[in-house]
Protein backbone atom coordinates (compact mmCIF):
# COMPACT_ATOMS: atom_id res chain seq x y z
CA UNK A 1 0.00 0.00 0.00
CA UNK A 2 2.60 2.43 1.00
CA UNK A 3 4.61 1.59 -2.36
CA UNK A 4 1.53 2.60 -4.00
CA UNK A 5 0.91 5.62 -2.26
CA UNK A 6 4.70 7.17 -2.95
CA UNK A 7 3.60 6.98 -6.28
CA UNK A 8 1.30 9.64 -6.05
CA UNK A 9 3.94 12.21 -4.76
CA UNK A 10 4.48 12.94 -7.98
CA UNK A 11 0.68 14.54 -8.30
CA UNK A 12 -0.13 15.17 -5.10
CA UNK A 13 -2.90 18.38 -5.75
CA UNK A 14 -5.20 16.26 -8.03
CA UNK A 15 -4.94 12.97 -6.28
CA UNK A 16 -6.38 14.85 -3.83
CA UNK A 17 -8.92 16.12 -5.76
CA UNK A 18 -10.13 13.04 -7.19
CA UNK A 19 -10.10 11.63 -3.78
CA UNK A 20 -12.74 14.85 -3.14
CA UNK A 21 -14.60 13.89 -6.54
CA UNK A 22 -14.44 9.85 -5.25
CA UNK A 23 -16.33 10.71 -2.20
CA UNK A 24 -19.03 12.90 -3.29
CA UNK A 25 -19.73 10.32 -6.10
CA UNK A 26 -20.02 7.89 -3.48
CA UNK A 27 -22.44 10.20 -1.42
CA UNK A 28 -24.27 11.20 -4.22
CA UNK A 29 -24.40 7.32 -5.23
CA UNK A 30 -25.36 5.76 -1.86
CA UNK A 31 -27.99 8.89 -2.08
CA UNK A 32 -29.96 7.46 -4.99
CA UNK A 33 -30.06 3.95 -3.17
CA UNK A 34 -31.58 6.18 0.17
CA UNK A 35 -34.23 7.75 -1.76
CA UNK A 36 -35.47 4.43 -3.19
CA UNK A 37 -37.69 4.42 0.72
CA UNK A 38 -39.30 7.54 0.82
CA UNK A 39 -40.33 6.67 -3.46
CA UNK A 40 -41.62 3.27 -1.98
CA UNK A 41 -43.56 4.89 0.79
CA UNK A 42 -45.30 7.43 -1.77
CA UNK A 43 -45.93 4.79 -4.03
CA UNK A 44 -48.05 2.84 -1.57
CA UNK A 45 -49.52 5.73 -0.70
CA UNK A 46 -50.41 6.61 -3.91
CA UNK A 47 -48.97 10.04 -3.83
CA UNK A 48 -48.29 11.50 -7.68
CA UNK A 49 -46.71 14.23 -6.64
CA UNK A 50 -44.49 12.49 -3.72
CA UNK A 51 -43.50 9.89 -6.28
CA UNK A 52 -42.56 12.42 -9.07
CA UNK A 53 -40.40 14.50 -6.45
CA UNK A 54 -38.36 11.35 -5.07
CA UNK A 55 -38.18 9.99 -8.40
CA UNK A 56 -36.93 13.31 -10.03
CA UNK A 57 -34.01 13.29 -6.67
CA UNK A 58 -33.77 9.85 -7.32
CA UNK A 59 -32.92 10.70 -11.18
CA UNK A 60 -30.91 13.76 -9.47
CA UNK A 61 -28.58 11.91 -7.46
CA UNK A 62 -27.54 9.35 -10.31
CA UNK A 63 -27.21 12.14 -13.27
CA UNK A 64 -24.55 13.86 -10.72
CA UNK A 65 -22.73 10.45 -9.78
CA UNK A 66 -22.61 9.66 -13.39
CA UNK A 67 -21.60 13.67 -14.25
CA UNK A 68 -18.48 13.04 -11.46
CA UNK A 69 -17.95 9.65 -12.49
CA UNK A 70 -16.97 10.66 -16.29
CA UNK A 71 -14.90 14.00 -14.97
CA UNK A 72 -13.32 11.64 -12.21
CA UNK A 73 -12.30 9.23 -14.39
CA UNK A 74 -10.63 11.84 -16.91
CA UNK A 75 -9.07 13.43 -14.28
CA UNK A 76 -7.82 9.83 -12.75
CA UNK A 77 -6.48 9.18 -16.45
CA UNK A 78 -4.20 12.46 -16.49
CA UNK A 79 -2.96 11.71 -13.31
CA UNK A 80 -2.01 8.29 -14.40
CA UNK A 81 -0.69 9.75 -17.50
CA UNK A 82 1.95 11.66 -15.68
CA UNK A 83 2.95 8.72 -13.14
CA UNK A 84 3.68 6.98 -15.63
CA UNK A 85 5.31 8.58 -17.74
CA UNK A 86 7.49 9.65 -14.72
CA UNK A 87 8.69 6.25 -13.90
CA UNK A 88 9.41 5.21 -17.50
CA UNK A 89 11.94 8.27 -17.82
CA UNK A 90 13.04 6.90 -13.92
CA UNK A 91 14.04 3.57 -15.26
CA UNK A 92 15.57 5.12 -18.89
CA UNK A 93 17.60 7.05 -17.22
CA UNK A 94 18.50 4.52 -14.47
CA UNK A 95 19.49 2.72 -17.46
CA UNK A 96 21.00 5.00 -19.37
CA UNK A 97 23.10 5.32 -16.23
CA UNK A 98 24.51 1.63 -16.67
CA UNK A 99 27.86 0.57 -18.56
CA UNK A 100 27.16 -2.17 -21.74
CA UNK A 101 28.43 -4.59 -19.73
CA UNK A 102 25.87 -4.20 -16.88
CA UNK A 103 22.99 -3.43 -19.57
CA UNK A 104 23.79 -6.70 -21.51
CA UNK A 105 23.50 -8.87 -17.91
CA UNK A 106 19.87 -9.11 -18.73
CA UNK A 107 18.02 -9.79 -22.02
CA UNK A 108 16.48 -6.42 -23.61
CA UNK A 109 13.24 -7.57 -23.59
CA UNK A 110 13.74 -7.85 -19.17
CA UNK A 111 13.92 -3.87 -19.93
CA UNK A 112 11.28 -4.28 -22.24
CA UNK A 113 8.86 -5.87 -19.81
CA UNK A 114 9.68 -3.38 -17.19
CA UNK A 115 8.54 -0.41 -19.31
CA UNK A 116 5.71 -1.98 -20.63
CA UNK A 117 4.32 -5.35 -18.59
CA UNK A 118 5.80 -3.94 -15.08
CA UNK A 119 4.21 -0.50 -15.32
CA UNK A 120 0.74 -1.85 -16.57
CA UNK A 121 0.85 -3.99 -13.75
CA UNK A 122 1.96 -1.10 -11.44
CA UNK A 123 -1.11 0.83 -13.39
CA UNK A 124 -3.79 -1.43 -13.22
CA UNK A 125 -2.98 -3.14 -9.56
CA UNK A 126 -1.76 0.70 -8.18
CA UNK A 127 -3.01 3.46 -9.85
CA UNK A 128 -6.58 2.36 -10.90
CA UNK A 129 -6.65 0.27 -8.04
CA UNK A 130 -6.18 2.56 -5.82
CA UNK A 131 -8.88 4.95 -7.23
CA UNK A 132 -10.85 2.10 -7.41
CA UNK A 133 -10.35 1.52 -3.30
CA UNK A 134 -10.99 5.16 -2.57
CA UNK A 135 -14.11 5.23 -4.50
CA UNK A 136 -15.45 1.38 -2.96
CA UNK A 137 -14.42 2.66 0.74
CA UNK A 138 -16.05 5.62 0.52
CA UNK A 139 -19.34 3.92 -1.01
CA UNK A 140 -19.22 0.92 1.72
CA UNK A 141 -18.76 3.35 4.38
CA UNK A 142 -22.25 5.88 3.43
CA UNK A 143 -23.71 2.77 2.88
CA UNK A 144 -22.98 1.21 6.18
CA UNK A 145 -23.80 4.53 7.61
CA UNK A 146 -27.69 4.60 5.43
CA UNK A 147 -28.52 1.06 7.34
CA UNK A 148 -27.41 2.02 10.44
CA UNK A 149 -29.59 5.25 10.31
CA UNK A 150 -32.76 2.97 9.90
CA UNK A 151 -31.60 0.24 12.30
CA UNK A 152 -28.23 -0.76 13.86
CA UNK A 153 -28.81 -4.03 13.39
CA UNK A 154 -29.31 -3.93 9.59
CA UNK A 155 -25.55 -2.06 9.41
CA UNK A 156 -24.46 -5.05 11.85
CA UNK A 157 -25.38 -7.97 10.22
CA UNK A 158 -24.76 -6.22 7.03
CA UNK A 159 -21.17 -6.22 8.42
CA UNK A 160 -21.00 -9.42 9.60
CA UNK A 161 -22.49 -11.55 6.37
CA UNK A 162 -20.21 -9.36 4.00
CA UNK A 163 -17.36 -10.47 5.97
CA UNK A 164 -18.64 -14.18 5.91
CA UNK A 165 -19.29 -14.03 2.33
CA UNK A 166 -15.62 -12.47 1.54
CA UNK A 167 -13.54 -15.01 3.99
CA UNK A 168 -15.38 -17.51 1.59
CA UNK A 169 -13.04 -17.59 -1.13
CA UNK A 170 -9.57 -17.41 1.39
CA UNK A 171 -10.32 -20.86 1.96
CA UNK A 172 -9.78 -21.94 -1.55
CA UNK A 173 -6.70 -19.34 -1.48
CA UNK A 174 -4.13 -21.79 -2.15
CA UNK A 175 -6.20 -23.70 -4.81
CA UNK A 176 -7.19 -20.29 -6.60
CA UNK A 177 -3.44 -19.17 -6.72
CA UNK A 178 -2.72 -22.73 -8.01
CA UNK A 179 -4.84 -22.43 -10.68
CA UNK A 180 -3.99 -19.20 -11.64
CA UNK A 181 0.05 -19.69 -11.51
CA UNK A 182 -0.56 -22.80 -14.13
CA UNK A 183 -3.09 -20.82 -16.20
CA UNK A 184 -0.46 -18.50 -16.25
CA UNK A 185 2.46 -20.86 -17.13
CA UNK A 186 0.24 -22.01 -19.94
CA UNK A 187 -0.13 -18.90 -21.79
CA UNK A 188 3.43 -17.69 -20.94
CA UNK A 189 4.65 -21.31 -22.65
CA UNK A 190 2.21 -21.27 -25.82
CA UNK A 191 3.70 -17.44 -26.39
CA UNK A 192 7.29 -18.56 -25.98
CA UNK A 193 6.56 -21.39 -28.24
CA UNK A 194 4.90 -19.64 -30.99
CA UNK A 195 7.91 -16.52 -30.91
CA UNK A 196 10.13 -19.33 -31.33
CA UNK A 197 8.73 -21.23 -34.21
CA UNK A 198 7.24 -17.54 -36.29
CA UNK A 199 10.83 -16.33 -35.65
CA UNK A 200 11.70 -19.59 -38.18
CA UNK A 201 8.80 -18.74 -40.11
CA UNK A 202 11.13 -18.53 -43.01
CA UNK A 203 12.84 -21.85 -42.21
CA UNK A 204 9.09 -23.37 -42.90
CA UNK A 205 8.40 -21.74 -45.64
CA UNK A 206 11.42 -22.29 -47.92
CA UNK A 207 12.07 -26.11 -46.85
CA UNK A 208 7.83 -26.76 -47.90
CA UNK A 209 6.83 -27.58 -44.54
CA UNK A 210 4.62 -25.47 -43.46
CA UNK A 211 2.17 -27.90 -42.84
CA UNK A 212 4.80 -28.68 -39.55
CA UNK A 213 4.41 -24.74 -38.86
CA UNK A 214 0.34 -25.40 -38.53
CA UNK A 215 0.56 -28.11 -36.86
CA UNK A 216 2.69 -27.03 -34.14
CA UNK A 217 0.24 -24.48 -33.81
CA UNK A 218 -2.69 -26.35 -33.80
CA UNK A 219 -0.96 -28.33 -30.86
CA UNK A 220 0.14 -25.45 -28.67
CA UNK A 221 -3.09 -23.45 -29.27
CA UNK A 222 -4.99 -26.94 -28.10
CA UNK A 223 -3.26 -27.58 -25.05
CA UNK A 224 -3.23 -23.67 -23.87
CA UNK A 225 -6.85 -24.12 -24.88
CA UNK A 226 -7.19 -27.17 -22.67
CA UNK A 227 -5.44 -24.98 -19.53
CA UNK A 228 -7.86 -22.74 -20.15
CA UNK A 229 -11.11 -24.64 -19.84
CA UNK A 230 -9.65 -26.51 -17.01
CA UNK A 231 -9.08 -23.11 -15.28
CA UNK A 232 -12.46 -21.97 -15.99
CA UNK A 233 -14.11 -25.07 -14.75
CA UNK A 234 -12.54 -25.00 -11.52
CA UNK A 235 -12.53 -21.36 -10.82
CA UNK A 236 -15.99 -21.04 -12.05
CA UNK A 237 -17.51 -23.37 -9.63
CA UNK A 238 -15.88 -21.63 -6.83
CA UNK A 239 -17.43 -18.51 -7.96
CA UNK A 240 -20.52 -20.35 -7.97
CA UNK A 241 -20.57 -21.34 -4.05
CA UNK A 242 -19.50 -18.05 -3.41
CA UNK A 243 -22.56 -16.63 -5.54
CA UNK A 244 -24.73 -19.16 -3.93
CA UNK A 245 -23.58 -17.79 -0.10
CA UNK A 246 -24.24 -13.85 -1.12
CA UNK A 247 -27.67 -14.89 -2.38
CA UNK A 248 -28.34 -16.67 0.87
CA UNK A 249 -26.96 -13.01 2.90
CA UNK A 250 -28.79 -11.11 1.06
CA UNK A 251 -31.99 -12.86 1.79
CA UNK A 252 -30.85 -12.98 5.63
CA UNK A 253 -30.95 -9.15 5.03
CA UNK A 254 -33.80 -8.60 3.37
CA UNK A 255 -35.85 -11.12 5.97
CA UNK A 256 -34.45 -9.04 8.64
CA UNK A 257 -35.62 -5.98 7.32
CA UNK A 258 -38.94 -7.01 6.74
CA UNK A 259 -39.43 -8.16 9.96
CA UNK A 260 -38.31 -4.68 11.43
CA UNK A 261 -40.61 -3.13 9.27
CA UNK A 262 -43.50 -5.17 10.79
CA UNK A 263 -42.35 -4.32 14.16
CA UNK A 264 -42.60 -1.11 12.79
CA UNK A 265 -38.94 0.15 13.15
CA UNK A 266 -39.36 2.16 9.51
CA UNK A 267 -41.45 2.09 6.93
CA UNK A 268 -41.82 -0.36 4.23
CA UNK A 269 -40.46 1.41 1.56
CA UNK A 270 -37.01 1.10 3.57
CA UNK A 271 -37.03 -2.64 2.57
CA UNK A 272 -36.55 -0.97 -1.32
CA UNK A 273 -33.41 1.22 -0.05
CA UNK A 274 -31.66 -1.64 2.09
CA UNK A 275 -32.02 -4.57 0.10
CA UNK A 276 -29.82 -2.41 -2.41
CA UNK A 277 -27.69 -0.81 0.14
CA UNK A 278 -26.73 -4.47 1.61
CA UNK A 279 -25.93 -5.61 -1.68
CA UNK A 280 -23.77 -2.73 -2.30
CA UNK A 281 -22.22 -3.82 1.27
CA UNK A 282 -21.47 -7.00 0.03
CA UNK A 283 -19.72 -6.10 -2.99
CA UNK A 284 -18.25 -3.00 -2.06
CA UNK A 285 -16.46 -5.04 1.16
CA UNK A 286 -15.32 -7.50 -1.12
CA UNK A 287 -13.57 -5.34 -3.85
CA UNK A 288 -12.21 -3.11 -1.11
CA UNK A 289 -10.38 -6.59 0.54
CA UNK A 290 -9.28 -8.08 -3.49
CA UNK A 291 -8.13 -4.39 -4.07
CA UNK A 292 -5.92 -4.05 -1.06
CA UNK A 293 -4.39 -7.89 -1.70
CA UNK A 294 -4.14 -6.29 -5.55
CA UNK A 295 -2.33 -3.40 -4.46
CA UNK A 296 0.56 -6.19 -2.51
CA UNK A 297 1.38 -6.69 -6.01
CA UNK A 298 3.30 -2.96 -6.61
CA UNK A 299 5.44 -3.80 -3.57
CA UNK A 300 6.37 -7.11 -5.41
CA UNK A 301 7.49 -4.95 -8.74
CA UNK A 302 8.80 -2.19 -7.06
CA UNK A 303 10.92 -4.39 -4.57
CA UNK A 304 12.23 -6.13 -7.85
CA UNK A 305 15.34 -3.93 -9.33
CA UNK A 306 13.56 -1.81 -11.73
CA UNK A 307 15.74 1.35 -11.29
CA UNK A 308 18.90 0.13 -11.28
CA UNK A 309 21.85 1.80 -10.35
CA UNK A 310 25.51 2.41 -11.30
CA UNK A 311 28.19 0.40 -10.11
CA UNK A 312 30.78 3.08 -11.79
CA UNK A 313 32.72 6.29 -10.23
CA UNK A 314 30.94 9.37 -11.16
CA UNK A 315 31.38 10.44 -15.03
CA UNK A 316 34.39 12.77 -15.46
CA UNK A 317 36.20 14.13 -18.94
CA UNK A 318 39.54 11.89 -20.08
CA UNK A 319 41.45 13.11 -22.48
CA UNK A 320 43.52 11.25 -25.18
CA UNK A 321 46.53 12.68 -25.47
CA UNK A 322 49.11 9.79 -26.05
CA UNK A 323 48.23 6.23 -26.08
CA UNK A 324 45.87 3.55 -25.77
CA UNK A 325 48.25 0.83 -23.60
CA UNK A 326 47.19 -2.59 -23.01
CA UNK A 327 49.62 -4.51 -20.49
CA UNK A 328 49.19 -8.24 -19.71
CA UNK A 329 46.17 -8.14 -21.18
CA UNK A 330 44.04 -11.52 -20.57
CA UNK A 331 40.54 -12.24 -20.64
CA UNK A 332 37.81 -14.86 -21.31
CA UNK A 333 34.60 -15.83 -21.63
CA UNK A 334 34.31 -18.47 -18.95
CA UNK A 335 36.65 -19.28 -16.52
CA UNK A 336 38.11 -22.30 -18.36
CA UNK A 337 40.19 -20.69 -21.83
CA UNK A 338 41.11 -17.49 -22.03
CA UNK A 339 40.32 -15.75 -25.44
CA UNK A 340 43.38 -13.11 -25.20
CA UNK A 341 46.58 -14.31 -23.65
CA UNK A 342 48.78 -12.08 -22.02
CA UNK A 343 48.40 -9.32 -24.88
CA UNK A 344 50.61 -6.44 -24.25
CA UNK A 345 50.29 -3.23 -27.15
CA UNK A 346 50.32 0.67 -27.28
CA UNK A 347 48.46 2.51 -29.87
CA UNK A 348 49.65 5.85 -30.35
CA UNK A 349 47.50 8.95 -30.55
CA UNK A 350 46.97 9.73 -34.45
CA UNK A 351 48.19 6.10 -35.55
CA UNK A 352 46.76 3.93 -37.46
CA UNK A 353 46.37 -0.30 -37.22
CA UNK A 354 44.85 -3.15 -38.41
CA UNK A 355 43.93 -6.36 -36.55
CA UNK A 356 44.32 -9.31 -38.52
CA UNK A 357 44.39 -13.05 -37.73
CA UNK A 358 41.60 -16.14 -38.68
CA UNK A 359 38.12 -16.49 -37.68
CA UNK A 360 37.77 -16.74 -34.03
CA UNK A 361 41.25 -15.82 -32.83
CA UNK A 362 40.02 -12.60 -30.93
CA UNK A 363 40.03 -9.79 -32.65
CA UNK A 364 36.14 -8.94 -32.10
CA UNK A 365 37.09 -9.29 -28.13
CA UNK A 366 40.19 -7.56 -28.39
CA UNK A 367 38.15 -4.48 -29.93
CA UNK A 368 35.45 -4.96 -27.23
CA UNK A 369 37.89 -4.88 -24.03
CA UNK A 370 39.83 -1.65 -25.57
CA UNK A 371 35.96 0.15 -26.30
CA UNK A 372 35.21 -0.56 -22.50
CA UNK A 373 32.44 -2.94 -24.04
CA UNK A 374 34.19 -5.96 -21.92
CA UNK A 375 35.12 -5.21 -18.57
CA UNK A 376 36.34 -8.43 -16.68
CA UNK A 377 39.44 -8.14 -17.90
CA UNK A 378 42.80 -9.07 -15.97
CA UNK A 379 45.91 -6.92 -16.69
CA UNK A 380 46.06 -2.94 -17.87
CA UNK A 381 43.79 -1.02 -20.33
CA UNK A 382 44.46 2.56 -20.03
CA UNK A 383 43.66 6.01 -22.22
CA UNK A 384 47.15 7.56 -20.95
CA UNK A 385 46.98 7.44 -17.67
CA UNK A 386 42.87 6.13 -17.04
CA UNK A 387 42.60 3.01 -15.85
CA UNK A 388 39.73 1.44 -18.00
CA UNK A 389 38.16 -0.32 -14.71
CA UNK A 390 38.83 2.84 -12.66
CA UNK A 391 36.71 5.08 -14.87
CA UNK A 392 33.35 5.35 -15.47
CA UNK A 393 32.67 3.58 -19.06
CA UNK A 394 30.38 6.84 -20.05
CA UNK A 395 33.91 8.69 -20.05
CA UNK A 396 35.31 5.84 -22.37
CA UNK A 397 32.25 6.26 -24.98
CA UNK A 398 33.00 10.00 -25.05
CA UNK A 399 36.47 8.87 -26.42
CA UNK A 400 36.28 5.80 -27.95
CA UNK A 401 33.34 5.49 -31.11
CA UNK A 402 33.40 1.28 -32.18
CA UNK A 403 31.50 0.47 -35.37
CA UNK A 404 30.56 -3.24 -35.17
CA UNK A 405 30.05 -5.58 -37.80
CA UNK A 406 26.19 -5.60 -37.42
CA UNK A 407 25.03 -2.35 -36.83
CA UNK A 408 21.91 -1.71 -35.16
CA UNK A 409 19.86 0.77 -37.30
CA UNK A 410 16.46 2.26 -35.82
CA UNK A 411 13.46 2.39 -37.81
CA UNK A 412 13.58 5.82 -38.48
CA UNK A 413 15.00 8.00 -41.24
CA UNK A 414 18.67 8.05 -42.70
CA UNK A 415 19.05 11.15 -41.16
CA UNK A 416 17.97 10.57 -37.65
CA UNK A 417 20.41 7.35 -37.70
CA UNK A 418 23.66 9.00 -38.23
CA UNK A 419 22.29 11.78 -35.76
CA UNK A 420 20.50 9.42 -33.30
CA UNK A 421 18.33 12.57 -32.80
CA UNK A 422 21.44 15.03 -31.86
CA UNK A 423 21.06 18.22 -33.02
CA UNK A 424 23.77 17.99 -36.34
CA UNK A 425 24.84 20.62 -38.49
CA UNK A 426 22.81 19.46 -41.61
CA UNK A 427 25.71 20.47 -43.79
CA UNK A 428 28.04 18.51 -42.41
CA UNK A 429 25.23 15.45 -42.48
CA UNK A 430 25.00 15.79 -46.34
CA UNK A 431 29.21 16.06 -46.72
CA UNK A 432 29.45 12.80 -44.93
CA UNK A 433 26.46 11.15 -46.88
CA UNK A 434 28.18 12.29 -50.06
CA UNK A 435 31.50 10.82 -48.95
CA UNK A 436 30.23 7.65 -47.95
CA UNK A 437 27.78 7.88 -51.07
CA UNK A 438 24.86 7.52 -49.23
CA UNK A 439 23.09 9.69 -51.54
CA UNK A 440 23.93 7.16 -54.29
CA UNK A 441 21.10 4.77 -52.96
CA UNK A 442 18.62 6.49 -50.79
CA UNK A 443 18.38 10.19 -48.66
CA UNK A 444 18.55 11.46 -45.87
CA UNK A 445 14.92 11.87 -44.93
CA UNK A 446 14.47 7.96 -46.83
CA UNK A 447 12.84 6.26 -43.85
CA UNK A 448 14.21 3.23 -43.11
CA UNK A 449 12.28 -0.24 -41.90
CA UNK A 450 12.68 -3.39 -40.27
CA UNK A 451 15.62 -2.21 -39.23
CA UNK A 452 17.19 -1.59 -42.09
CA UNK A 453 16.56 -4.79 -44.31
CA UNK A 454 15.51 -2.92 -46.96
CA UNK A 455 19.38 -2.19 -47.17
CA UNK A 456 22.45 -4.17 -48.42
CA UNK A 457 24.59 -5.40 -46.43
CA UNK A 458 27.02 -2.79 -47.63
CA UNK A 459 24.84 -0.02 -47.54
CA UNK A 460 24.24 -0.42 -43.80
CA UNK A 461 27.87 -0.63 -42.90
CA UNK A 462 28.42 2.87 -44.85
CA UNK A 463 25.02 3.90 -42.63
CA UNK A 464 27.24 2.97 -39.66
CA UNK A 465 30.28 4.54 -40.72
CA UNK A 466 28.27 7.72 -41.27
CA UNK A 467 27.22 7.73 -37.53
CA UNK A 468 30.61 7.14 -36.72
CA UNK A 469 31.92 10.42 -38.66
CA UNK A 470 28.81 12.60 -37.46
CA UNK A 471 29.99 11.41 -33.75
CA UNK A 472 33.62 11.85 -34.42
CA UNK A 473 35.10 10.49 -31.64
CA UNK A 474 39.69 10.99 -31.19
CA UNK A 475 39.66 7.13 -31.32
CA UNK A 476 37.65 5.05 -34.23
CA UNK A 477 37.98 0.92 -33.90
CA UNK A 478 35.97 -0.60 -36.43
CA UNK A 479 35.38 -4.25 -36.86
CA UNK A 480 34.85 -5.54 -40.39
CA UNK A 481 32.98 -2.57 -41.52
CA UNK A 482 34.44 -2.45 -45.12
CA UNK A 483 33.99 -6.21 -45.79
CA UNK A 484 30.47 -5.74 -47.57
CA UNK A 485 31.37 -2.79 -49.27
CA UNK A 486 33.03 -3.22 -52.86
CA UNK A 487 37.11 -3.38 -53.46
CA UNK A 488 37.38 0.67 -54.86
CA UNK A 489 34.55 2.06 -52.34
CA UNK A 490 36.40 0.34 -49.43
CA UNK A 491 40.01 1.46 -50.65
CA UNK A 492 38.11 5.04 -50.89
CA UNK A 493 36.91 4.92 -47.13
CA UNK A 494 40.01 3.80 -45.84
CA UNK A 495 41.86 6.23 -47.42
CA UNK A 496 40.02 8.86 -46.35
CA UNK A 497 40.47 7.15 -42.57
CA UNK A 498 43.76 7.10 -43.10
CA UNK A 499 44.61 10.47 -43.99
CA UNK A 500 42.88 12.37 -41.10
CA UNK A 501 46.33 12.69 -38.68
CA UNK A 502 44.63 13.44 -35.82
CA UNK A 503 42.18 10.28 -35.79
CA UNK A 504 43.37 7.28 -34.04
CA UNK A 505 41.90 4.32 -36.40
CA UNK A 506 41.88 0.63 -35.41
CA UNK A 507 40.16 -1.94 -37.75
CA UNK A 508 39.79 -5.33 -37.99
CA UNK A 509 39.84 -6.55 -41.46
CA UNK A 510 40.56 -9.73 -43.47
CA UNK A 511 41.39 -8.18 -46.48
CA UNK A 512 44.22 -5.85 -45.68
CA UNK A 513 44.86 -3.80 -49.38
CA UNK A 514 48.85 -3.36 -50.25
CA UNK A 515 47.71 0.40 -50.32
CA UNK A 516 46.24 0.40 -47.32
CA UNK A 517 48.76 -2.06 -45.48
CA UNK A 518 51.71 0.64 -46.10
CA UNK A 519 49.56 3.24 -44.77
CA UNK A 520 49.51 1.36 -41.05
CA UNK A 521 51.51 2.61 -38.01
CA UNK A 522 51.04 -1.24 -36.40
CA UNK A 523 49.65 -4.43 -37.74
CA UNK A 524 48.37 -6.58 -34.64
CA UNK A 525 47.98 -10.58 -35.71
CA UNK A 526 45.98 -12.81 -33.38
CA UNK A 527 46.87 -16.10 -33.75
CA UNK A 528 45.85 -19.45 -33.05
CA UNK A 529 48.67 -21.41 -30.75
CA UNK A 530 50.04 -17.54 -29.62
CA UNK A 531 46.69 -16.13 -29.63
CA UNK A 532 48.48 -12.74 -28.64
CA UNK A 533 51.08 -12.20 -30.87
CA UNK A 534 51.59 -8.81 -33.09
CA UNK A 535 53.73 -7.71 -35.69
CA UNK A 536 54.59 -4.32 -36.32
N1 LIG B 1 29.86 -13.70 -25.87
C1 LIG B 1 30.66 -14.75 -25.95
N2 LIG B 1 30.58 -15.73 -25.03
C2 LIG B 1 31.41 -16.79 -25.07
N3 LIG B 1 32.35 -16.97 -25.99
C3 LIG B 1 32.50 -16.03 -26.94
C4 LIG B 1 31.66 -14.87 -26.98
N4 LIG B 1 32.03 -14.12 -28.01
C5 LIG B 1 33.04 -14.76 -28.62
N5 LIG B 1 33.32 -15.91 -27.97
C6 LIG B 1 34.37 -16.86 -28.30
O1 LIG B 1 35.61 -16.16 -28.24
C7 LIG B 1 36.45 -16.58 -29.30
C8 LIG B 1 36.92 -15.37 -30.09
O2 LIG B 1 35.76 -14.78 -30.69
P1 LIG B 1 35.85 -13.41 -31.50
O3 LIG B 1 34.52 -13.05 -31.96
O4 LIG B 1 36.61 -12.42 -30.68
O5 LIG B 1 36.75 -13.88 -32.73
P2 LIG B 1 37.10 -13.11 -34.07
O6 LIG B 1 38.56 -13.28 -34.24
O7 LIG B 1 36.58 -11.72 -34.03
O8 LIG B 1 36.27 -13.99 -35.12
P3 LIG B 1 35.68 -13.57 -36.56
O9 LIG B 1 36.82 -13.19 -37.42
O10 LIG B 1 35.02 -14.82 -37.01
O11 LIG B 1 34.71 -12.44 -36.32
C9 LIG B 1 35.68 -17.59 -30.13
O12 LIG B 1 36.09 -18.89 -29.78
C10 LIG B 1 34.24 -17.37 -29.75
O13 LIG B 1 33.51 -18.58 -29.77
Amino acid sequence: MYETLKLFKYEKKLTLLTIVLSIAMALSSVGSSVTLAPLTDRLIARDLSGVTYWLLLTIAFWGVTLALNYANSILQEQIIRKITNQLRVQITDGLNDMSLTDYRQSDHSEYVSWLTNDLDLIKANGLQNFFELISNFSTLIFSIGALFFYHYSLAVIAIILGVLTMLIPNFFGTFMERETNRLSAANSKFLTKIEDLFGGFSVFLTHNIGHILTANVNEESDQQGATNVKYVRNTGFIELIIGLISVLAQMVMLGLTCYLAIKGYFSVGVISSSGQLSGIVFSRLTSVIHGIFRMKTVNAITKKDIKPQSQHSTPSKIDFERALTLEHLNFGYTDAKDVIKDFSYQFVKGGKYAIVGKSGTGKSTLIKLLSGRLENYRGTIKIDDAELKSVNPHDIYDVIELVEQKPYIFNESVGENISLGVKKSPTMLEKIAEFLHLNEFTSLKAMMSEHGSNLSGGQRQRLALARAMAFSKPILIIDEVTAGIDAEGSQQIEDALLADENLTVIMITHTLSDKTRQQLTGLVELGDEQRAATLI
